[in-house]
């Protein structure tokens, strides 16, 4: 944390504005609010009007812009909360109106693909801090946010060799504020880990619902019978936002498709050792990942 930044010196910005208020930039808003510490003034734009009036029906921030230049204008903070897919679009579309010193930064869930989009907008009076916040439900929009979100969860920061630090500092000690634990990596191990632990369960989670639909109508009845097994936790993952998930992998596809070609060889090993009654290797298998979950429990990430 810089020298300026103390608990007692007041709020971190004076104006912070949300790009894209849904489940992420809500929750960010909805914990500034009840926090106080974190922005004086809060501003909320979106694309959608209906996001906009539900926004303001919510009373989640001062002011909701539908113009995205006049919401960043006066902002010493921006956050692009919006789909992977759109944020280098709109960070350079909105960069040119934002005041020098702001700091811009993002939340998507993937980085490098990002960065290499949006570089040729970056300002060099404009930091840029990206950010990802490993916390989330399966819902979309402005009513799915809350203010805990982000309590013990981790925040991925993978800021630029030429991101002043000052303003990392800044932005770390915002996602404190938030409740959430922080962690500096390089964008290109941030798309790998990320590919592991996030976008490949998703990607299987998608596949094995549609095998179950690809099934016969009376086994799919019975899917839905008997979903409280194994199933029922793949489907609450499956129930999310298409338009987000479709950026994700698309946007993520060196990493995801080396992921999902190890889980395919792994998954092989599997189906040989079943296939050949090879006891030990399965019950090793199925041992770690007991392990990998107590260790998750143990760390508050369950
Ligand atoms: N949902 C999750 O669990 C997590 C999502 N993320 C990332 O956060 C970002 C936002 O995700 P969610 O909050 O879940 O999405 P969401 O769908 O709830 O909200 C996105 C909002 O962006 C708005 N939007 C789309 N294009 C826009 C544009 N061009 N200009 C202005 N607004 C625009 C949409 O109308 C919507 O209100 C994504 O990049 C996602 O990858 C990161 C961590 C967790
Ligand atoms: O709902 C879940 O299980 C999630 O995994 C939420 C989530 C979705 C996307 C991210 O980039 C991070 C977290």
């Amino acid at each position: 944390m810089t020298d300026s930044i103390t608990a007692s010196s007041g709020p971190l910005f004076r104006r912070l504005a949300i790009i894209g208020p849904g489940l992420i930039g809500s929750s960010i808003l909805r914990r500034a609010r009840q926090d106080g510490t974190i922005a004086a003034r809060l501003v909320a734009c979106d694309i959608s009007p209906d996001v906009c009036r539900r926004v303001a029906e919510l009373g989640l921030a001062d002011e909701v812009e539908q113009d995205p230049l006049r919401a960043v204008a006066d902002a010493d903070c921006v956050i692009l909360c919006v789909p992977v897919g759109a944020i280098a679009e709109v960070g350079a579309h909105v960069l040119p109106a934002m005041k020098p010193g702001a700091i811009l930064s993002e939340v998507g869930s993937t980085k490098l693909s990002i960065l290499t989009a949006l570089a040729p907008a970056l300002r060099p009076d404009v930091p840029f801090v990206p950010t990802h916040p490993m916390a989330g439900t399966e819902h979309s929009g402005p009513d799915a946010g809350f203010a805990t979100l982000f309590d013990d969860r981790w925040c991925l920061l993978t800021p630029l060799p030429e991101t002043p630090p000052a303003a990392t500092d800044l932005i770390v000690e915002m996602w404190h504020r938030m409740g959430a634990r922080t962690r500096v990596m390089d964008p290109a191990h941030h798309d790998r880990v990320c590919a592991i632990v996030s976008h490949l369960p998703h990607l299987l989670a998608f596949t094995i619902c549609g095998t179950a639909d690809d099934l016969a109508d009376e086994t799919r009845s019975e899917v839905l019978d008997f979903a409280a097994s194994g199933f029922r936790d793949f489907t609450r993952i499956a129930a999310s936002d298409p338009v987000m998930w479709r950026d994700i992998f698309l946007n993520n596809r060196e990493a995801l498709l080396e992921m999902l070609a190890r889980f395919m060889e792994d998954a092989q090993a599997m189906a040989r050792a079943i296939r050949w009654g090879d006891e030990e290797f399965i019950v090793d298998r199925i041992e770690r990942g007991r392990h990998i979950r107590r260790s998750l429990i143990e760390n508050r990430q369950a």
